[in-house]
């Protein structure tokens, strides 16, 4: 299969779809790959990296486009590339259809085979290849609240670890998935004070018995949630319902609760995020304030790591990818009903549940 790795052109996305180890595994089967040049210089590989590793490198997403069976990549493709899409083109990326009618509009149109990363789903309920990236978001929500908490960019002024003599900050995490869990461990090793709720009794379950005391678990109800936001420094949006609209557990009258400068992370932004005033944002701009209270709503977060997030992508999508090229869709989805989940898109028709529901169609 002739396989194709553009260069992302979201706002600060220097994250890469396949690292040279990646397609070192494609070319050893056989498989023609495609490199856009300078795709790999934001995760620090070089377009001689990939030469090494047999990739043929070519000048623009263009040629990428138009010469690929199948194209990987990060984020859900943005405007300038809906009409490069070819159909039949199998194209393997984070979609986020739910959060987007433009883009799901575009990719019907384009009637190639969309599977999208983050619906891919274990027996267990998993979802293996948005994992990596929530773990590093997860991690990342607390480095970027404790920094958005600073009195000169318009936070509380508050130190999220407090010192001897002053009581620590107050860290709400909402979701105790993937994303939460990574968020309280990073939380609570700073020191903070952690509450983290949650719909699942099995996952604030698990959170108690791993988590050291200072970090405490709560039944998510909006009651609870109302007491709670009056008194932390810090919100985490890390809720998820697969493929759908993330839930506003946070409406905008219940922003008038927190106090001045309480900084609020949405990681679910990408999803339609879990506060009703979340409005995407990208890396150069990352903030905006509504009532006092500074909100962050990166839709990419894992982007600004890209050393980091570029090769925990690829160790877990690699193993698809692979399946993909050496099966061709439609095999490689029949075996494995873990891969035939992300497929969201086929023939023009949504096949994913969730998404024609968030725009009420
Ligand atoms: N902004 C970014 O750069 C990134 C965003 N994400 C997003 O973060 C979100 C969370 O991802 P994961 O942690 O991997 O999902 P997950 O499925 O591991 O966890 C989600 C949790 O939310 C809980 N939940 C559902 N409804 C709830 C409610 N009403 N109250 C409290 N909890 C509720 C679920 O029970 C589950 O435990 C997703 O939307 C994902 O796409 C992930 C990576 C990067
Ligand atoms: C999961 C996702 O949206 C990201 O890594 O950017
Ligand atoms: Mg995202």
């Amino acid at each position: 299969m002739v396989i194709g790795i553009p260069k992302e052109i979201k706002n600060n996305e220097s994250r890469v779809g396949m690292t040279p180890s990646g397609v070192y595994e494609l070319t050893k089967n056989k498989h023609t790959v495609f490199v856009q040049s300078t795709a790999g210089f934001g995760s620090g590989f070089s377009d001689q990296d990939y030469k090494d590793v047999s990739a043929i490198i070519v000048d623009t997403i263009e040629e990428v486009y138009a010469k690929s069976d199948m194209i990987v990549k990060v984020k859900e493709p943005i405007a300038y590339e809906y009409p490069l899409i070819k159909p039949n083109q199998i194209v393997f990326t984070y979609f986020h259809f739910a959060s987007s009618e433009d883009l799901t509009l575009a990719m019907m149109k384009s009637n190639a085979i969309c599977i999208a990363y983050e619906t891919v789903e274990d027996d267990d309920g998993s979802l293996p290849l948005l994992t990596p990236m929530s773990e590093v978001a997860g991690r990342m929500a607390i480095q970027q609240g404790a920094k958005y908490l600073e009195k000169p960019i318009k936070g509380r002024g508050v130190l999220l670890g407090g010192v001897p003599g002053v009581p620590p900050g107050k860290v709400l995490i909402l979701g105790a998935g993937v994303v939460g869990v990574q968020a309280a461990k990073m939380a609570a090793g700073l020191g903070a004070h952690v509450t983290i709720m949650d719909i699942n009794m099995k996952r604030l379950r698990y959170v108690n018995d791993v988590m050291p005391n200072h970090v405490t678990t709560e039944f998510s109800s909006e009651y609870n949630i109302r007491k709670n936001i009056k008194t932390h420094d810090l919100v985490i949006g890390g809720v998820l319902l697969k493929g759908a609209k993330a839930p506003k557990l946070i409406t905008k009258d219940m922003l008038k609760l927190m106090r001045p400068g309480t900084v609020i992370v949405d990681v679910a932004v990408d999803q339609g995020g879990c506060f009703e005033t979340t409005k995407p944002t990208t890396h150069e701009d990352p903030t905006y304030i509504i009532d006092d209270i500074v909100h962050y709503c990166v839709a990419n977060m894992p982007g600004a790591v890209p050393y980091t997030s570029t090769m925990a992508l690829t160790n877990v999508t690699l193993p698809y990818v692979l399946k993909l090229a050496n099966k061709g869709w439609k095999k490689a989805c029949e075996e494995d009903i873990i891969l035939a989940k992300g497929i969201n898109i086929l023939n023009g028709e949504i096949v994913c549940e969730g998404i024609a529901e968030a725009f009420n169609w």
